[in-house]
């Protein structure tokens, strides 16, 4: 199936189909929500191929069904139209190979349990059972995520970003093929969400994880990513597929800096802002 393309810019591939095999297709999808008052279709014509070890984010103007295509593709709803496929089978509710991170940590760590001890919630809950005893395996996901120091605190003693790791190293504990995160690092301030960045870019390289990530700000798309799918702005599918494909280790002075960084960068504020392709 072919991915939705918009115009080609210089220097960049629209037409983003990855060698790596497809691990998550959507195809065709539609979402309409019904309330008694009235309709509203939030996407419609919606394909998309998503290889395994994919980094993609996905972009758009507020309200054109990121998060409502973030839920689809982790089957937290159900679509109205059109099949999301994962590794081939169809689903008809979370695959258990998934798992997602929101943006409200502080509902999503169970507060009664120690740090350590939501990370062993993960791993009892985990997709593949991993090697090794589940002591080994928490301070595993908690180096991971740098709060090897923190196992025995609890959500409340944390900081926003700190237990935004805490959901992170939960959610890596269920040995996932695929993490959805949706504003995951909205609710955190500015240097906190540049180290969650990087925390996740390191867990991401480790596992081999494929990862969708929801956001609205550009920057951190083209810094985390390797392909910034733009939806478009009245739902009407995918505006633009573009593989950014910046060098890796990524850092957040080199790569921000960096020409590619800022091409991009404008290349998908323009979509964005304007709905079209800028051109360039
Ligand atoms: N439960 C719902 N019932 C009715 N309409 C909904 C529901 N959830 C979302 N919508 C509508 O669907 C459209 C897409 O919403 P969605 O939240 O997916 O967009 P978004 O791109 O994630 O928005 P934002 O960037 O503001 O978070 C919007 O018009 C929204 O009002």
């Amino acid at each position: 199936m072919a991915t939705s393309a918009a115009p080609t810019a210089a220097g960049t591939e629209h037409s983003a189909t990855g060698s790596a095999a497809t691990l998550l297709t959507a195809d065709d999808v539609a979402k309409t929500y019904r309330t008694r008052r009235r309709e509203v279709t939030a996407l419609r014509g919606l394909s998309l191929d998503i290889g395994a070890g994919e980094f993609v984010a996905l972009v758009g103007r507020s309200g054109c069904g990121k998060s409502t295509l973030l839920r689809l593709l982790s089957g937290l709803l159900p679509a109205t139209a059109g099949q999301i496929r994962v590794a081939g089978q169809p689903i008809d509710g979370p695959p258990r190979q998934a798992r997602c991170v929101f943006q409200d940590y502080a509902q999503s760590l169970l507060p009664w349990k120690t740090v350590a001890g939501n990370v062993r919630f993960g791993l009892r809950h985990a997709y593949e059972p991993a090697e090794g005893g589940h002591d080994e395996l928490v301070a595993h996901y908690l180096g991971l995520v740098g709060l090897g120091h923190a196992a025995d605190r609890y959500p409340w003693e944390l900081s926003g970003g700190m237990q935004q790791r805490a959901a992170i190293a939960r959610a890596l504990a269920a040995r996932p093929q695929l993490l959805f995160m949706d504003e995951a690092f909205s609710g955190v301030d500015a240097l906190s969400r540049a180290k969650l960045q990087d925390v996740l870019l390191h867990a991401w390289a480790e596992e081999g994880l494929t990862v969708v990530f929801v956001t609205h700000d550009i920057d951190e798309a083209v810094y985390l990513a390797d392909r910034v799918v733009v939806l478009h702005p009245e739902g009407r599918g995918v505006l633009a597929d573009v593989r950014t494909g910046l060098p890796r280790p990524r850092g957040q002075l080199t790569t921000r800096e960096s020409p590619e960084f800022l091409h991009h960068r404008r290349e998908l504020l323009h979509l964005v802002l304007d709905g079209e392709d800028s051109g360039e």
